[in-house]
Protein backbone atom coordinates (compact mmCIF):
# COMPACT_ATOMS: atom_id res chain seq x y z
CA UNK A 1 0.00 0.00 0.00
CA UNK A 2 1.14 3.51 -0.62
CA UNK A 3 0.02 6.80 1.27
CA UNK A 4 0.92 10.10 0.26
CA UNK A 5 1.60 12.52 2.96
CA UNK A 6 0.84 16.09 2.45
CA UNK A 7 2.29 19.13 3.83
CA UNK A 8 2.81 23.08 3.12
CA UNK A 9 6.29 23.99 1.55
CA UNK A 10 8.23 25.44 4.45
CA UNK A 11 11.24 24.13 6.08
CA UNK A 12 9.72 23.74 8.96
CA UNK A 13 6.31 21.67 7.38
CA UNK A 14 8.91 19.80 5.49
CA UNK A 15 10.70 18.91 8.92
CA UNK A 16 7.04 18.29 10.39
CA UNK A 17 6.72 15.33 7.67
CA UNK A 18 10.33 13.57 8.03
CA UNK A 19 9.51 13.69 11.90
CA UNK A 20 6.48 11.36 11.15
CA UNK A 21 7.38 9.57 8.92
CA UNK A 22 11.15 8.70 11.01
CA UNK A 23 8.54 7.20 13.33
CA UNK A 24 6.03 5.48 10.66
CA UNK A 25 8.78 3.63 7.83
CA UNK A 26 9.64 0.90 10.97
CA UNK A 27 6.16 0.91 12.19
CA UNK A 28 4.31 -0.06 9.18
CA UNK A 29 6.69 -1.74 6.59
CA UNK A 30 4.37 -2.86 4.31
CA UNK A 31 3.34 0.65 3.46
CA UNK A 32 5.27 2.78 1.00
CA UNK A 33 5.24 6.44 1.88
CA UNK A 34 5.64 9.45 -0.46
CA UNK A 35 5.86 13.29 0.27
CA UNK A 36 3.60 15.85 -1.75
CA UNK A 37 4.13 19.87 -0.67
CA UNK A 38 0.66 21.70 -1.36
CA UNK A 39 1.35 25.44 -1.38
CA UNK A 40 -1.06 27.84 0.05
CA UNK A 41 -1.66 31.32 -0.83
CA UNK A 42 0.24 32.57 2.27
CA UNK A 43 3.35 30.78 1.24
CA UNK A 44 3.60 33.37 -1.25
CA UNK A 45 1.86 36.34 0.75
CA UNK A 46 5.64 37.71 3.19
CA UNK A 47 4.30 41.52 3.17
CA UNK A 48 3.47 42.57 6.52
CA UNK A 49 0.43 44.10 7.58
CA UNK A 50 -1.42 46.09 10.07
CA UNK A 51 -2.25 44.97 13.60
CA UNK A 52 -5.51 44.76 13.06
CA UNK A 53 -5.22 42.79 9.86
CA UNK A 54 -2.87 40.66 11.47
CA UNK A 55 -5.52 39.57 13.91
CA UNK A 56 -8.35 39.13 11.29
CA UNK A 57 -6.15 36.87 9.38
CA UNK A 58 -3.53 35.15 11.06
CA UNK A 59 -6.15 32.48 11.62
CA UNK A 60 -5.88 28.63 11.17
CA UNK A 61 -8.07 28.25 8.20
CA UNK A 62 -6.14 30.54 6.30
CA UNK A 63 -3.30 27.90 6.34
CA UNK A 64 -4.76 24.96 6.42
CA UNK A 65 -7.84 25.21 3.36
CA UNK A 66 -5.69 23.65 0.31
CA UNK A 67 -4.11 21.42 2.39
CA UNK A 68 -7.46 19.84 3.51
CA UNK A 69 -8.80 20.29 -0.15
CA UNK A 70 -6.13 18.01 -1.37
CA UNK A 71 -6.84 15.91 1.49
CA UNK A 72 -10.53 15.60 0.95
CA UNK A 73 -9.89 15.43 -3.32
CA UNK A 74 -7.83 12.50 -2.51
CA UNK A 75 -4.26 14.11 -4.07
CA UNK A 76 -2.65 13.17 -0.77
CA UNK A 77 -4.17 10.62 2.00
CA UNK A 78 -2.81 12.37 5.34
CA UNK A 79 -1.56 15.94 6.25
CA UNK A 80 0.76 16.85 8.84
CA UNK A 81 -0.29 20.02 10.23
CA UNK A 82 1.06 22.10 13.61
CA UNK A 83 -1.50 21.34 15.30
CA UNK A 84 -2.06 24.94 16.60
CA UNK A 85 -2.69 26.06 13.19
CA UNK A 86 -5.90 23.65 12.61
CA UNK A 87 -9.27 25.28 13.49
CA UNK A 88 -11.17 23.51 16.16
CA UNK A 89 -13.94 22.64 13.90
CA UNK A 90 -13.01 20.02 11.39
CA UNK A 91 -14.19 19.65 8.03
CA UNK A 92 -16.90 17.48 6.70
CA UNK A 93 -15.52 14.24 5.64
CA UNK A 94 -11.73 14.62 7.50
CA UNK A 95 -10.80 13.64 10.80
CA UNK A 96 -8.02 14.35 12.82
CA UNK A 97 -5.92 11.40 14.15
CA UNK A 98 -5.00 10.99 18.23
CA UNK A 99 -1.85 13.24 18.49
CA UNK A 100 1.42 11.36 18.41
CA UNK A 101 3.95 12.51 20.98
CA UNK A 102 6.65 13.25 21.74
CA UNK A 103 5.39 17.07 21.93
CA UNK A 104 8.06 19.46 20.98
CA UNK A 105 8.88 22.27 23.89
CA UNK A 106 5.22 24.09 23.95
CA UNK A 107 7.10 27.15 25.04
CA UNK A 108 7.62 30.39 23.29
CA UNK A 109 10.61 32.48 22.80
CA UNK A 110 12.53 35.28 22.79
CA UNK A 111 15.17 35.52 19.96
CA UNK A 112 17.37 38.85 20.18
CA UNK A 113 16.83 39.79 23.77
CA UNK A 114 15.64 38.26 27.16
CA UNK A 115 13.30 40.23 28.95
CA UNK A 116 15.27 41.50 31.28
CA UNK A 117 17.45 42.79 28.56
CA UNK A 118 14.99 44.85 26.59
CA UNK A 119 15.39 48.59 26.56
CA UNK A 120 12.55 50.68 27.76
CA UNK A 121 9.84 50.93 24.19
CA UNK A 122 11.85 47.98 22.78
CA UNK A 123 10.93 46.73 19.52
CA UNK A 124 9.38 43.55 19.50
CA UNK A 125 8.25 41.45 16.57
CA UNK A 126 5.27 39.20 16.33
CA UNK A 127 1.91 39.37 14.68
CA UNK A 128 0.06 37.12 17.09
CA UNK A 129 -2.94 38.84 18.69
CA UNK A 130 -2.01 36.36 21.74
CA UNK A 131 1.74 36.97 21.83
CA UNK A 132 1.21 41.28 21.15
CA UNK A 133 -1.23 40.75 24.41
CA UNK A 134 0.55 38.40 26.91
CA UNK A 135 3.98 40.97 26.17
CA UNK A 136 2.14 44.05 26.72
CA UNK A 137 1.20 42.21 30.57
CA UNK A 138 4.65 41.96 31.43
CA UNK A 139 5.93 44.65 29.14
CA UNK A 140 3.69 47.47 28.96
CA UNK A 141 6.26 49.73 27.60
CA UNK A 142 7.35 47.72 24.66
CA UNK A 143 6.06 48.16 21.17
CA UNK A 144 5.12 45.82 19.07
CA UNK A 145 5.68 45.37 15.48
CA UNK A 146 3.75 42.64 13.63
CA UNK A 147 5.96 40.73 11.65
CA UNK A 148 4.51 37.89 9.24
CA UNK A 149 6.11 35.13 6.79
CA UNK A 150 7.79 31.63 7.82
CA UNK A 151 10.49 31.07 11.15
CA UNK A 152 13.70 32.09 9.68
CA UNK A 153 12.31 35.20 7.69
CA UNK A 154 11.10 36.48 11.12
CA UNK A 155 13.86 35.27 13.22
CA UNK A 156 16.49 37.65 10.34
CA UNK A 157 14.52 40.64 11.58
CA UNK A 158 15.73 40.21 14.73
CA UNK A 159 19.28 39.55 13.64
CA UNK A 160 20.07 42.23 11.44
CA UNK A 161 22.63 44.62 12.64
CA UNK A 162 20.95 48.12 12.83
CA UNK A 163 17.93 46.05 12.62
CA UNK A 164 14.39 47.58 13.05
CA UNK A 165 14.00 45.19 16.16
CA UNK A 166 14.97 44.42 19.52
CA UNK A 167 13.52 40.80 19.32
CA UNK A 168 10.89 38.44 17.94
CA UNK A 169 8.72 36.26 20.16
CA UNK A 170 8.71 32.23 18.46
CA UNK A 171 7.54 29.02 19.47
CA UNK A 172 10.25 27.03 20.63
CA UNK A 173 8.73 24.42 18.85
CA UNK A 174 9.84 25.47 15.33
CA UNK A 175 13.21 26.65 16.62
CA UNK A 176 13.80 23.29 17.64
CA UNK A 177 12.50 21.30 14.71
CA UNK A 178 14.64 23.87 12.21
CA UNK A 179 17.69 23.47 14.69
CA UNK A 180 18.05 26.92 14.95
CA UNK A 181 17.69 26.50 19.39
CA UNK A 182 21.04 28.60 19.12
CA UNK A 183 19.00 31.47 18.20
CA UNK A 184 16.88 31.21 21.37
CA UNK A 185 17.68 34.09 24.02
CA UNK A 186 14.80 33.18 26.70
CA UNK A 187 12.42 31.01 27.08
CA UNK A 188 9.34 32.55 28.24
CA UNK A 189 7.26 30.66 31.32
CA UNK A 190 4.40 28.93 30.55
CA UNK A 191 2.93 29.38 33.69
CA UNK A 192 2.73 33.44 33.07
CA UNK A 193 2.66 33.29 28.91
CA UNK A 194 0.77 30.70 28.37
CA UNK A 195 1.15 29.06 24.46
CA UNK A 196 -1.35 28.75 21.76
CA UNK A 197 -3.51 25.36 22.29
CA UNK A 198 -1.51 22.67 20.61
CA UNK A 199 1.74 24.41 20.02
CA UNK A 200 4.56 22.01 19.65
CA UNK A 201 2.11 18.94 18.67
CA UNK A 202 1.42 17.64 15.12
CA UNK A 203 -2.34 17.58 13.73
CA UNK A 204 -2.46 14.37 11.52
CA UNK A 205 -5.68 14.65 9.58
CA UNK A 206 -6.79 11.80 7.37
CA UNK A 207 -10.42 11.16 5.33
CA UNK A 208 -12.96 9.57 7.77
CA UNK A 209 -12.84 5.75 7.10
CA UNK A 210 -10.16 5.94 4.51
CA UNK A 211 -7.45 3.37 4.65
CA UNK A 212 -4.74 5.82 6.23
CA UNK A 213 -7.63 6.51 9.09
CA UNK A 214 -7.31 2.41 9.54
CA UNK A 215 -3.38 1.85 9.35
CA UNK A 216 -2.79 4.96 11.08
CA UNK A 217 -5.42 4.61 14.16
CA UNK A 218 -3.06 3.89 16.88
CA UNK A 219 -0.44 6.50 16.20
CA UNK A 220 -1.30 8.94 18.88
CA UNK A 221 0.53 8.95 22.68
CA UNK A 222 -1.85 8.80 24.80
CA UNK A 223 -0.63 11.76 27.35
CA UNK A 224 0.20 13.92 24.31
CA UNK A 225 -3.35 13.90 22.68
CA UNK A 226 -5.24 13.86 26.05
CA UNK A 227 -3.21 17.38 26.65
CA UNK A 228 -4.18 18.43 23.51
CA UNK A 229 -7.54 17.85 23.59
CA UNK A 230 -7.86 19.41 26.54
CA UNK A 231 -6.70 22.70 24.97
CA UNK A 232 -8.70 22.04 21.98
CA UNK A 233 -11.85 22.08 24.13
CA UNK A 234 -11.05 25.06 25.99
CA UNK A 235 -10.37 26.96 22.80
CA UNK A 236 -13.83 25.50 21.02
CA UNK A 237 -15.86 26.94 24.20
CA UNK A 238 -13.92 30.42 24.09
CA UNK A 239 -14.91 30.41 20.18
CA UNK A 240 -11.07 31.10 19.28
CA UNK A 241 -8.80 29.93 16.92
CA UNK A 242 -5.24 30.49 16.67
CA UNK A 243 -5.75 34.12 16.54
CA UNK A 244 -7.38 35.16 19.63
CA UNK A 245 -5.53 36.04 22.74
CA UNK A 246 -6.14 32.32 24.24
CA UNK A 247 -3.06 30.61 26.00
CA UNK A 248 -3.23 27.22 27.77
CA UNK A 249 -0.35 25.41 29.12
CA UNK A 250 -1.46 21.24 29.93
CA UNK A 251 1.04 19.10 32.78
CA UNK A 252 0.44 16.34 34.00
CA UNK A 253 0.50 15.50 38.32
CA UNK A 254 2.55 13.38 40.40
CA UNK A 255 -0.47 11.66 40.03
CA UNK A 256 -0.61 11.28 36.24
CA UNK A 257 -4.09 14.14 36.16
CA UNK A 258 -3.64 16.38 33.99
CA UNK A 259 -3.12 19.86 35.13
CA UNK A 260 -4.93 22.72 32.23
CA UNK A 261 -4.25 26.59 32.73
CA UNK A 262 -4.54 29.27 30.60
CA UNK A 263 -5.38 32.88 30.38
CA UNK A 264 -7.33 34.82 27.87
CA UNK A 265 -6.05 38.51 27.43
CA UNK A 266 -7.12 41.56 26.01
CA UNK A 267 -4.83 42.77 23.43
CA UNK A 268 -3.72 45.74 24.79
CA UNK A 269 -2.54 43.53 27.77
CA UNK A 270 -4.65 45.94 30.32
CA UNK A 271 -7.10 42.79 31.40
CA UNK A 272 -5.86 39.40 31.92
CA UNK A 273 -8.25 36.43 33.55
CA UNK A 274 -6.81 33.00 34.33
CA UNK A 275 -7.74 30.02 35.59
CA UNK A 276 -6.21 26.62 36.69
CA UNK A 277 -7.85 22.80 36.95
CA UNK A 278 -6.80 19.33 36.76
CA UNK A 279 -8.74 16.21 35.74
CA UNK A 280 -8.67 12.58 34.87
CA UNK A 281 -6.05 11.63 31.63
CA UNK A 282 -9.32 9.62 30.05
CA UNK A 283 -11.55 13.17 29.80
CA UNK A 284 -9.53 15.76 28.72
CA UNK A 285 -13.03 17.46 27.18
CA UNK A 286 -14.18 17.68 30.30
CA UNK A 287 -11.38 19.61 31.86
CA UNK A 288 -10.88 21.86 28.94
CA UNK A 289 -14.92 22.72 29.22
CA UNK A 290 -14.84 23.33 33.21
CA UNK A 291 -11.41 25.88 32.54
CA UNK A 292 -13.03 27.82 29.95
CA UNK A 293 -16.62 28.12 31.74
CA UNK A 294 -14.48 29.56 34.55
CA UNK A 295 -12.49 32.24 32.23
CA UNK A 296 -16.29 32.98 30.78
CA UNK A 297 -17.23 33.60 34.81
CA UNK A 298 -14.87 35.83 34.85
CA UNK A 299 -15.33 38.07 31.47
CA UNK A 300 -13.28 36.14 29.42
CA UNK A 301 -16.31 36.82 26.56
CA UNK A 302 -16.14 40.65 26.90
CA UNK A 303 -12.58 40.24 26.38
CA UNK A 304 -13.07 38.36 23.36
CA UNK A 305 -15.56 40.21 21.97
CA UNK A 306 -14.04 43.50 22.42
CA UNK A 307 -11.43 41.83 19.69
CA UNK A 308 -13.89 40.91 17.15
CA UNK A 309 -15.11 43.84 17.01
N1 LIG B 1 1.76 30.26 13.36
C1 LIG B 1 2.94 29.78 12.68
C2 LIG B 1 3.47 28.54 13.32
N2 LIG B 1 2.78 27.40 13.29
C3 LIG B 1 3.49 26.45 13.96
C4 LIG B 1 4.67 27.02 14.40
C5 LIG B 1 5.71 26.29 15.13
C6 LIG B 1 5.28 25.89 16.52
C7 LIG B 1 4.41 24.70 16.58
O1 LIG B 1 4.66 23.71 15.90
O2 LIG B 1 3.43 24.72 17.34
C8 LIG B 1 4.68 28.35 13.97
C9 LIG B 1 5.75 29.34 14.17
C10 LIG B 1 5.69 30.07 15.47
O3 LIG B 1 4.61 30.19 16.08
O4 LIG B 1 6.74 30.54 15.94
Amino acid sequence: MTLTVGSRASALAKAQVREVLTQWRPAFPDVTFRQRVILEGGDRDRRTSTLAAVAKTSGGSAFSTNQEAALAAGEVDVIVHSLKDLPTAMAPGLTLLPCPGPRADVRDVLCGATLADLPDGARIGTGAPRRIAQLLVLRPDVEVLPIRGNVPGRLARARSRGGSLDAVVLAAAGLHRLHLDSEISQYLDPETYPPSPGQGALGIQVRTGSEAARVLADIGTPEVDAAVRAERALLADLHGGCSVPVGTYTSLTPTGHLRLRAAVTSLDGERQVTGVGSGPLDEPEKLGRAVAADLLRQGAGDILAAIRL
